[in-house]
């Protein structure tokens, strides 16, 4: 039940717009049949600032765009020496540096701990205000290791394993991956609110 003690019933099921397959299929391994969704595939524009309001404004443009309840995320890797930089803007560095480039930025620290940060952002329609929920991992940036399918999981080796993110089997980077620990916290919130979206 919501806080209001009345059953929230979803206008249409909750659409997860994302411009990234791989985060859309991570996305699917880990909600399963969880919460119904599905999911539109749109690259929206995003504003620059703290990961929070990055990921909610880009869950306003999605409502809009969607014309119903909606799931967007927006991810950082954050370097500790760098005050969390690159943070939100780790695609274009990614991009225009590559991996070796993400190291390079290290090259003057000791210091190569790192964090992952995966900010899901939820609105139940054009016009509520979207709620947030953020999973972290920790970790260190290391010389690229494994498949390079996916942006920078060669270079990020998570806190308690010697392999990094691009090495680890899908269902064990799924378990304990800043977008499990994020989603885990969405998945609760559906629960708790007892939303019943139409399938
Ligand atoms: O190795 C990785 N493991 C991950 O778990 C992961 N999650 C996101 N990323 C990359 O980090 C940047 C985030 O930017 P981002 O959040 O704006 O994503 P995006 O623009 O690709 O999609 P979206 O904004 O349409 O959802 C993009 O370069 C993504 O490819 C990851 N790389
Ligand atoms: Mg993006």
């Amino acid at each position: 039940m919501s806080a209001m003690g009345v059953r929230m019933q979803l206008s249409s099921p909750v659409t997860f717009v994302t411009g990234n397959a791989n985060k859309l299929e991570e996305v699917k391994m880990i909600l399963g049949q969880t919460i119904p969704f599905r999911s539109v595939k749109l690259d929206l524009p995003e504003l620059q600032g703290e990961p929070e309001d990055i990921s909610k404004e880009k869950c306003r443009l999605a409502a809009k765009e969607v014309n119903g309840p909606v799931l967007v995320e927006d991810t950082c890797l954050c370097f500790n020496a760098l005050k969390g930089l690159p943070g939100p803007y780790v695609k274009w560095f990614l991009q225009k540096t590559g991996h070796e480039g993400l190291n390079n930025l290290l090259a003057a620290y000791e210091d190569k701990s790192a964090y992952a940060l995966c900010v899901f952002s939820l609105a139940l329609g054009p016009d509520a205000e979207p709620l947030t929920f953020s999973g972290r991992t920790e970790g260190k940036i290391v010389p690229a290791r494994g498949p390079g399918d996916f942006g920078w999981d060669p270079v990020f080796q998570p806190d308690g394993y010697d392999l990094t993110f691009a090495e680890m089997k899908k269902e064990d980077k799924n378990k304990i991956s800043h977008r499990r620990r994020a989603l885990d916290k969405v998945r609760e919130h559906f629960y708790e609110n007892d939303y019943a979206p139409p399938v």
